[in-house]
């Protein structure tokens, strides 16, 4: 399988995406604000979302929707996921049935409690659909630095196609057959990410922080297993891996949204942080199936202001002793 990439959304991760495509074809990215479009054309830069990082030649950055998609057979969303729907909605008269739509993003969607490859299949369902998620921060993957990701999709031999046709010098692409594993690795990483920030702004200790990631895998594990996903899933890239990078590092955006809820300071003004709209969902579909969730309940009633930090700390500590692994 191969052929011309498209990549939907020129933030952070789009551009990050196009960056590492273009080391293999010319690659189309269409982005929504004009300014960052004659940005990323003109000047080889996308300074908001990515500062000094200089973008290669073979990248066409277009507002328009038509010209993004004509002849790409690989479409990689890079939008968050709560307007993953209203892009892909917007993209329907554009599309042709042979191309493969990527998510690229992390996230469930709040309203419906829908993962984005259910988003897809509602809005685009004659168009197959993948999943891309992986330990994998828009400026390293920029740089080229050495990435690997898992591209997943239903049809296991389709993903390793396709993972063979998107993978670039710096960026290694892992087959997988299990997107829902997959997309609940993302989407949840993200809600524990959050968590560990707090741990870390709140000067809880290393000790606390090992514990809480490692707790936090244990839950995320048995959220997506009854939910569908496999639990091998959940120990690759888009689990662990992922888990492991944003748990330990301020450059997390979700890190440090929970960096800034465990010093008291203000979130208005920060970046993206998918976890936020994440938590709410995750804890309302982890208490609807009677899945034990405590540290994801936490964040969601912390972001709520139903819990204070210490509180939930000491209501997570506080928990009827039982054997690890149960
Ligand atoms: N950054 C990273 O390191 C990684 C991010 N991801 C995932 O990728 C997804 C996107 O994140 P990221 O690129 O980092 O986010 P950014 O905040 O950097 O960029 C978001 C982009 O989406 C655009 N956008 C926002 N709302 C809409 C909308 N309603 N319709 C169309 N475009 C819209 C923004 O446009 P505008 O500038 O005009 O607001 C911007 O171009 C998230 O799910 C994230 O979890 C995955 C792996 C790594
Ligand atoms: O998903 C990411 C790295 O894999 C990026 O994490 P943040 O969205 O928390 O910055």
């Amino acid at each position: 399988m191969s052929g011309r990439v498209a990549v939907i959304g020129a933030g952070a991760w789009g551009t990050a995406l196009a960056c590492a495509m273009a080391r293999g074809a010319p690659v189309t990215l269409w982005g929504r604000d004009a300014g960052v479009v004659r940005q990323i054309n003109a000047e080889r830069t996308n300074r908001f979302y990515l500062g000094a990082a200089e973008l290669p030649g073979a990248i066409a950055a277009t507002t328009d929707l038509a010209e993004a998609l004509d002849g790409a057979r690989f479409v990689l969303l890079a939008v968050p996921a709560q307007t993953m729907r209203a892009m892909l909605t917007a993209m329907v008269p554009h599309l042709h049935a042979n191309m493969v739509l990527v998510s690229c993003a992390k996230g469930i969607e709040r309203d419906s409690g829908d993962l984005m490859s259910e988003v897809i299949a509602e809005t685009a369902p004659a168009n197959r659909a993948a999943v891309l998620s992986g330990p994998s921060f828009a400026a390293d993957v920029a740089r080229g630095l050495p990435t690997a990701v898992t591209l997943a999709m239903a049809d296991e031999k389709a993903a390793l196609a396709a993972a063979e046709a998107l993978s670039r010098p710096g960026l290694r692409l892992y087959a997988g057959g299990d997107p829902t594993g997959v997309e609940y690795g993302g989407a949840l990483k993200n809600v524990l990410a959050i968590a560990a920030g707090i741990v870390a702004g709140r000067g809880l200790g290393a000790s606390a922080q090992a514990a809480l990631t490692a707790r936090g895998f244990a839950e995320m594990t048995r959220v997506a297993e009854a939910l569908g996903a496999r639990v091998e899933t959940l120990a690759g890239l888009s689990g662990l891996g992922d888990l492991i990078l944003t748990c330990s590092s301020a450059q997390s955006r979700n890190f440090a949204y929970g960096l800034a809820l465990g010093r008291g300071e203000d979130t208005s003004g920060l970046k993206l942080a998918e976890g936020v709209a994440t938590a709410h969902i995750a804890a309302r579909i982890a208490g609807d199936h009677g899945i034990e969730a405590p540290i994801i309940a936490a964040v969601a009633d912390i972001l709520d202001g139903r819990l204070g930090v210490d509180a939930a700390v000491s209501a997570l500590m506080a928990r009827p002793i039982r054997v690890e692994g149960q």
